[in-house]
């Protein structure tokens, strides 16, 4: 379900790196809103500045200009503390490469991460009902390897929500993936923006992408050239239950 006001309105917002004749202008006046319960993507060339943008919104990195508004907070003004906390308490994350700890379980990956916000008894539960519904209830103590590439993935997309994030931020989430596994990925990713209010956000070169998104965003050297919402967007996988 869409959420009616922005849920992330990043406002005027430039970031650039160096100084003098080495200074690399990142990104430039990039103006976007992102929703709740919306399935954003963001495309563009290599070096467009996508990263930057996502790291932004994560409470990564700071902007250089501009301001970053996540439901009422003005990230760019928090302090170092308050945006530690901030990454760790309302986003999630979902990188290229799943980043899972090696000497942990699918459910152990998991529960980790939901402990930070839950006792560890709940967490344990939770990571259960997370894996299960990512299909990987049959997983559930199998160590990363053991595990493929696409269920490494889906680990780390059930981890990222295991802290119930405000905003899940995707950094080219099926990149080291084959094109089915990837779909199924991305799939699950659509899912979770049309059945939570969790407000979904994939960087991605698979110009396809697009028109699966709620919202698509294009970048071009540090720009926003193209921002449209999708009111049809197609299902992922092609799966029922679009619209
Ligand atoms: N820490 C940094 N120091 C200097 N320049 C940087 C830094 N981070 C990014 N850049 C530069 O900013 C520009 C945007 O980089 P960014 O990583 O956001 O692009 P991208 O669209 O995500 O690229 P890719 O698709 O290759 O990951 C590039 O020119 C990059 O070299």
């Amino acid at each position: 379900m869409v959420t009616e006001a922005p849920f992330v309105a990043v406002d005027g917002v430039g970031r650039s790196f160096g100084e003098g004749p080495t200074r690399v202008v990142a990104l430039a006046e990039v103006s976007v809103e992102l929703r709740g319960g919306e399935f954003s993507v963001i495309v563009g060339a290599s070096g467009s500045g996508k990263s930057t943008l996502l790291n932004l919104v994560g409470g990564m990195d700071r902007p250089s200009t501009g301001s970053i508004r996540v439901g009422e907070t003005e990230i760019a003004a928090l302090t170092d503390r308050e945006l530690t906390r901030y990454r760790r308490e309302r986003v999630g994350f979902v990188f290229q490469f799943y980043n899972l700890i090696q000497n942990l379980t699918a459910r152990e990956n998991v529960a980790l991460a939901a402990s930070l916000v839950m006792p560890g008894r709940e967490a344990d539960d939770v990571a259960g009902d997370l894996l299960e519904r990512v299909g990987l209830g049959h997983r559930l103590d199998r160590f990363p390897r053991q595990l493929s590439g696409g269920e490494m993935q889906r680990v780390a997309i059930a981890r990222a929500l295991a802290k119930r994030p405000a905003l899940l931020l995707c950094d080219e989430p099926s990149g080291a993936l084959d094109s089915t596994t990837g779909t199924q990925v991305l799939a699950q990713l659509q899912e979770t923006a049309r059945t939570t209010d969790t407000a979904v956000v994939v960087v991605t070169h698979d110009r396809e992408l697009g028109a699966a998104a709620d919202r698509l965003i294009r970048l071009h050297d540090g720009r926003v050239v193209e921002n449209r919402r999708n009111d049809r967007p197609a299902t992922i996988g092609g799966k029922a239950g679009a619209g």
